[in-house]
Parts: structure tokens; sequence; C-alpha cells
């Protein structure tokens, strides 16, 4: 059984069509990227699996439940949890209190939930800043801050929604690091990305959206060769660049 299960999910605002009959699998345990155009859907869908938006229609099953109609504090306390594009930190509080937040969503207890900040802000390279106000924090930090309030809360399912834009390539590589680390602790991953080459390098399958329609699902080598996603995102010369450099990329 898949921990996430996406079943014909449709979302409409009027006439238009955001998501349309979307089905995918997110495997317990592995990092699924979610990529398209812009206005393709893709965080459409988030706002659908993390319950902040109802689907029209279809289904969503998380560990087995049916959560289609859940709302986002409900999927929290599952462990389902999103991120945002636009970072909002509570800017008046330190760097640590923001993830303290995020860690009072499993209980009071002081203790354990500054524990658990401290563990989060290590894993997101955040430890020297700990003290600093998070207002004044530059674009990296702050997303990374985002990702360590999320994983404050203990999720078994994170997604990530463009985590890596505005970022320098040192701290995309950075980024991808501290995916990978989640990986390995066992936390699944959904990511929306356009960074195709970090999406290419944690991803252990690709899903594609445009227009709100999944045009392929995969593993990242066969879906950067596969027409429709060539033709519809990457561009025919794009698509090439990322092959031959995945092929030169030493595997992991
Ligand atoms: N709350 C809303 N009300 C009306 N239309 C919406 C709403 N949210 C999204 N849309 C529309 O749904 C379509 C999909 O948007 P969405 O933001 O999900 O795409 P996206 O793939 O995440 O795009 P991007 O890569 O630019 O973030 C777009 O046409 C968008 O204008």
């Amino acid at each position: 059984m898949a921990l996430l299960e996406a079943r014909n999910v449709t979302m409409t605002f009027g006439s238009l069509v955001a998501n349309d009959d979307v089905s995918f699998d997110v495997e317990e345990g592995s990092v699924v990227g979610l990529i398209g155009p812009n206005g393709a859907g893709k965080t459409t869908l988030f706002n659908c699996i993390s319950g902040f938006y109802r689907p029209t229609s279809g289904r969503l099953v998380f560990k087995g439940e049916d959560v289609t109609n859940l709302p986002a504090h409900a999927m929290a306390r599952r462990g389902a949890v999103r991120t945002f594009q636009v970072v909002r930190p509570l800017k008046e509080m330190t760097v640590l209190d923001n993830v303290l937040v995020g860690a009072f969503l499993r209980g009071t207890d002081e203790e354990r939930a500054r524990k658990v900040a401290l563990e989060c802000l290590a894993l997101c390279h955040l430890d020297d800043m700990r003290d600093r106000l998070a207002g004044g924090l530059p674009i990296g930090y702050k997303k990374r801050l985002e990702m360590a309030r999320a994983l404050a809360t203990e999720p078994s399912l994170l997604m990530l929604d463009e985590s890596m834009a505005g970022l320098t390539s040192t701290e995309i590589k950075a980024a991808v690091e501290i995916i990978r680390g989640l990986k390995a602790r066992g936390i699944t991953l959904l990511v929306v990305e356009h960074i195709m080459e970090a999406v290419m390098s944690v991803a252990d399958k690709i899903v594609v959206l445009d227009g709100g329609v999944k045009i392929a699902e995969g593993p990242p080598r066969e879906v950067v060769e596969d027409e429709r996603v060539i033709t519809a995102y990457l561009g025919a010369k794009f698509s090439q660049r990322l092959k031959a450099s995945k092929e030169g990329a030493p595997r992991d």
C-alpha cells in the first residue's frame, strides 16, 4: 500500500479545470517530484492533498484512510504537511521559536518540543541561526526555516513547494543534501520544483502535469525522454543536457 494515493482528483475553479482526473501514488520512503509548466496545477494539487482545498471530485487516501475531505489541521495531525512557495515565517520571532511553533503540534511538553526543534534546525543546517529574528534572514535561510518548521510537526509526508526557487547554486546543493538527509530518516517527500537538475538528482519518481492533466509518470531518466514532457515543459535541448549530466553523474 502506498503512503498516499491520489485517485482521479479533479479541482475546478468555476469553468477552469486546475486538476483534471489526476491519479498517482507516493510510495512510503520515496521522493516524488511534481513538475510542469506555470499554471499546470501543481500548487492546486498540493492544496488538495494537504487539506487546504477540497477536491471537486476524486479521492485521496493517506495511510489507508480516506482523507479526501479533511481540513489542513487534520491532515497535519495525520502527518501530511506542506510548505509554501512564498515563505511566511513569524518575522518578530527567533528562528528557534518559529520551529517550536511546529513542534507544539505534537504536544505541550516544552522539553520534548525544544529537543525536536533543535534536531530540525540541525537537519536543515540552521543551528547557527537559531537566535536570529526570522524576518531578517536572507531568502535561502528563510526557505530552510520553512522546511524546519514543517519538519518539526514530525510529518510522515513532507510536501515542499518550490523550496529551491530563488536560491544560489550553492544553496540549491545544500537543499538537495537536506532532502537526502530527510529521506534517509524515513520521511517521504513530495516536491514541486522547477529546478530540474535538483529534482532529477533526488527524485525516485516524477509526475508531470500540463494543463491540469497528468501527462507522464515514472523514473526521472524515463520522464526526461518522454516526448510529451519535452514538448510541454523541458524543450529538446534541455532534455538532452539533463540526460547527459545524469549519465555523467556518479550514481548513489
Ligand atoms: N484559488 C484559485 N482560484 C481560481 N483559480 C485558481 C486558484 N488557484 C489556482 N488557480 C488557477 O488554477 C490553475 C493552476 O494553478 P496552480 O497555481 O495550481 O499552478 P502551478 O502548476 O502551481 O503553477 P506555478 O508553477 O506557476 O506555481 C491556474 O490557471 C491558476 O490561475
